[in-house]
């Protein structure tokens, strides 16, 4: 049995100087900067998941990512790869901690100690917080989709609309997970939230669940797996939202018997 876990690892990687470089020497054009906004967090995507963690592009400028296993060495590897393929820089705040909410808030500090976002001098600092590369136990994924999205939304519903829903939801079920659970929860496309937990109970999850549901109207499912890298926990809460779709039940927790783990 993997023993519950101790802490988290989240980096917090910062656009080095970015505000000011999209407006010299004039505002640059909207569409190329959401192409090379969109193309860094490809590579972050790819780079943290070769390694089996989880990404988020989150604002953007300032994307988060769970690392746990990966080492000091390999987040300077994705600084390098940056610098060599991108017209900007990254800065990176790694924080380890005993739950998501913590973990990146050691991230965000480590990284603010080391000068503003905006400081034309700090450019491609590393900080972190923590035992980094050091954490064990078994980390929380809970998957959430909204129930029926294409039937109840896509296919029925203005599409402005329906994105207006989804962040509504998305808004609600991370509030509520930071402030009851010291969990992040993010916006990864579609109708799908993927949050970042401690080890919780089914009660738990049904509480966000009805929280979204009384705030916002939004019916979700969640699957939740547990696991020792990030894309362990994910997969297998994949898993257990498929379950959710053969069942009907609303909350699924991956169990070894009911899927084949892949
Ligand atoms: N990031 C991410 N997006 C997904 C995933 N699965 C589905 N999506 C997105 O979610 C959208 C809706 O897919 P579904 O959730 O299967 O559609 P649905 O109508 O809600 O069906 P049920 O969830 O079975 O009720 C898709 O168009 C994708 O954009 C996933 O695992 N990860």
């Amino acid at each position: 049995m993997t023993s519950t876990r101790e802490s988290i690892q989240i980096s917090l990687v910062q656009l080095d100087n970015y505000g000011p470089w999209t407006v010299t020497p004039s505002p640059r054009r909207e569409t190329d900067l959401q192409a090379l906004q969109a193309r860094l967090y490809a590579a972050l995507a790819d780079f943290v998941g070769n390694h089996d963690g989880y990404a988020f592009f989150d604002r953007f400028d300032n994307m988060i990512a769970v690392t746990d296993g990966m080492t000091v060495p390999d987040h300077e590897r994705f600084q390098e790869q940056i610098r060599n393929q991108f017209p900007v820089t990254v800065s990176i705040g790694i924080g380890v901690g005993r739950t998501p909410t913590e973990a990146l808030g050691a991230a965000s500090q480590a990284l603010q100690a080391e000068g503003s976002a905006q400081d034309a001098d700090r450019t491609e600092q590393l900080a972190t917080a923590g035992a980094v590369g050091d954490t064990r136990g078994s980390l929380t994924v809970a998957h959430f989709d909204v129930v029926d999205v294409t039937g109840e939304f896509t296919d029925q519903k203005a599409a402005g609309e329906t994105s207006l829903a989804i962040q509504r939801a998305t808004v609600s079920l991370a509030s509520y997970l930071r402030e009851e659970h010291e969990g992040i929860a993010r916006f990864v496309g579609g109708d799908n939230i993927i949050a970042l937990c401690p080890s919780l109970d089914e009660g738990a999850f049904e509480g966000a669940r009805e929280h979204v549901q009384a705030t916002t109207g939004i019916d979700l499912q969640v699957g939740v797996g547990e696991g020792e890298t990030p894309h362990k926990a994910g997969y297998r809460a994949k898993l257990a939202l498929e379950e959710c779709r053969e069942t009907g039940r609303r909350i699924e927790r991956f169990s070894p018997q009911a899927t084949i783990d892949r």
